[in-house]
Parts: C-alpha cells; structure tokens; sequence
C-alpha cells in the first residue's frame, strides 16, 4: 500500500497570555491508502490540534518547531503542507485531498442554506464541474451514503434532518470532491449507539470503495477497536503507544492505555465495576518533567520516570511504547 501523509517529529505550541503552551510534542506517525489510524487519548491531550496540523488549519497563535514535517504524498507529487502559506496553494489540503468531519455536523453546514447548494458551492470550488453536474453529483453521494430521497433531501436545510441523517449528509459532502485522506473528529459520539454502528460500517466500506484513509480521532478505544486498522495514543500531546488496534487492545504496554482499556465497560463482567484512571490529565501550562503520564502512573519504575523523557521502545516492527519499565525491546 503506498503512503498518503507522512507527519515527522510534528510539535506545535501556542502563543497564550501564560506564555507558550505545548500542545503537541514530537508526535510522527504514517498513513497508507486503504488504512484506518485511530487517535485515541483523553480531552487535551493533542488529538484535534494534530489533525487540524494536517490541514494547516490550526489558530493563528500556533507555533510549529523547524523540525516538524507533514508531508501529503499525493498522485501530483509530496506536498509540504506546514510550507503551504497562500489560499490558493492550501486548497489541496483544506477540501481537497483532505476532508474533515466533526462531532457535531450542524457545524459543518450553514444553516440558512440547503444542503445541496453547500455542496454544489464546494464541488464547483474543488473541481471543474459545472452546476448540474455537481447537483447531480451530490445527489449520489447522498443517495451513497444511506439517505433516503436524495432528491427532495438534497433541497432540505441541516435542521429539517435527523442526528443520524445529518452525519451522513456531512460525510457525503466530505467525500463529494473525493479526497485522499478523511479525517473524522469524534464524528459518532453524539449519536446512539446504533447508528453509531451504521455509520461506523459506512465509513470502513468507503475507505475501500474509494482507496483513502482515515483518520478517526476519538476518546472511546471501543469505537477504535470497531473501526480502525493501527492506533496511536496520545497524551498530553505526546504519542506514548502505537501500532495495530488488536495487538494493542489485547496486549497494552503502556500504562495509560492499559489504563484506557480497564475503564472500558465489559458486557461479560457488569458486576464489577468500572475503574477510572485516577487523576486528571495535567494542564499544558504545567508539562511534569520526565514522563507525561508520571502523575497518574501507578508503575513509576524510578527516578527515570520523573526526569528522562521515555525512549521509543518496539514492542516488535510494528508495535512502539514510550515508557521506561520496557528497557529492551518488548521485555519488561
Ligand atoms: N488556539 C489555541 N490556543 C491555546 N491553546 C490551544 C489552542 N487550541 C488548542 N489548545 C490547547 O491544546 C491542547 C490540545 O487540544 P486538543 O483540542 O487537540 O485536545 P483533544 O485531545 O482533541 O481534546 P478533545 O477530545 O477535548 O477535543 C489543549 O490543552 C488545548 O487547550
């Protein structure tokens, strides 16, 4: 499979009244066509800010260090996107090869305006389509994603349609200039659970249809498990666990993500009952030394923990924990 973004050494603060925070810290991660990533970690700890890099759509008080790299591998040629500085040049990255969709879809359309004009407005700004053929267009992607009377849909504003209907309104918009890479923020955690299901299916069959990848950002590693290929976990802006989403559900190396994977809720086990990680994730204006997890971390393994940032240890070829309990490769 050929790769689509590569993001090396990506850290990124922000210009704030406190002073400079670290949102994201040396993260590098690679994305194939065909392949779903999760971004998994708790409410701060860098997930959007990282997918908004990718779009170089990140507020004006961010701050990228020299040695951050995204680079879009596309049929074209690489794109350096954090190099991108014109509107113009930016449109392969913003609604182009890459689309974005949210948690909360009312966000992502106007409401004053159809849903088809929002989408004949983006496939005439994204292609040389002429207005028909972009009605048209829209109409089959809208028909392609599960709604039903695209024809009179097509017509409807956002708020005449369901939570559900919307969600799929949004991803058809996302993929009508069919882009390379879908990046998707929490896009099922506000709906119930089964249409969560349903529109978790319509994505991993869209990803083969039209050979993209996905990036699936999200606090639930259940939904991960369900949908996605590799995982990377982030916390407090650093990528402390990767590699492919069953190994790392059935074998967690780090303690935050076997800590993710205790909190989750076990059909087979209700008695029990669920078990939080203790503790609050830090805020960015108080980075702890050492480990970023050594504040909640029930496996502080020495002195290390709180002053020596953890090495990237592999697990094996595929599978990398930054912590210090794992001194050679996979032993502990
Ligand atoms: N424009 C900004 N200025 C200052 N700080 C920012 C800005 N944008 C994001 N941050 C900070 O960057 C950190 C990472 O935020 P981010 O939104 O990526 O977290 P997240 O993991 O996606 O969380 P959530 O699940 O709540 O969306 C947070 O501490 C956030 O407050």
């Amino acid at each position: 499979m050929s790769n689509l973004i590569t993001v090396q050494n990506l850290t990124l603060k922000f210009r704030t009244d406190e002073g400079l925070i670290t949102a994201v810290e040396d993260v590098s991660f690679r994305l194939r066509k065909g392949e779903v990533i999760g971004l998994v970690g708790e409410s701060g700890s860098g997930k959007s800010v990282t997918a908004k890099a990718l779009m170089h759509l990140n507020a004006k008080n961010a701050v990228y260090s020299p040695e951050s790299k995204i680079i879009l591998h596309t049929d074209e040629g690489d794109v350096d996107v954090l190099s991108l500085r014109k509107a113009k040049d930016m449109k392969v990255v913003r609604g182009g090869a890459i689309s974005m969709i949210f948690q909360e879809p009312m966000a992502s359309f106007a409401p004053a305006i159809s849903i088809g004009k929002q989408m004949v407005e983006q496939l005439m700004l994204h292609s040389d389509m002429s207005k028909e053929q972009a009605r048209k267009h829209s109409i089959e992607m809208l028909d392609r994603v599960g709604i039903s009377d695209p024809h009179k849909r097509v017509d409807q504003f956002a708020f005449e349609l369901s939570g559900g209907m919307r969600q799929r309104a949004m991803i058809a918009m996302a993929l009508s200039t069919k882009p390379k890479l879908l990046i998707a923020d929490e896009p099922t955690t506000a709906l119930d659970v089964t249409i969560q299901a349903q529109v978790i299916d319509l994505m991993k069959n869209l990803v083969t249809e039209f050979d993209m990848g996905i990036i699936f950002i999200t606090h639930d590693l259940g939904v991960v498990a369900q949908t996605a290929d590799y995982v990377s976990v982030m916390y407090l802006g650093r990528l402390i666990e990767k590699g492919p989403v069953r190994e790392v559900i059935r074998d967690p190396r780090h303690p935050y993500t076997q800590g993710l994977i205790a909190a989750l809720p076990k059909l087979d086990d209700l008695e029990n009952p669920l078990l939080p990680i203790p503790g609050d994730i830090p805020s960015p204006l108080e980075r702890p030394p050492g480990c970023v997890f050594n504040t909640r971390c029930s496996k502080i393994v020495g002195d290390a923990c709180m002053s020596v940032l953890p090495p990237d240890i592999k697990v094996n070829p595929v599978h990398r924990v930054a912590c210090h309990i794992y001194k050679d490769e996979g032993v502990a």
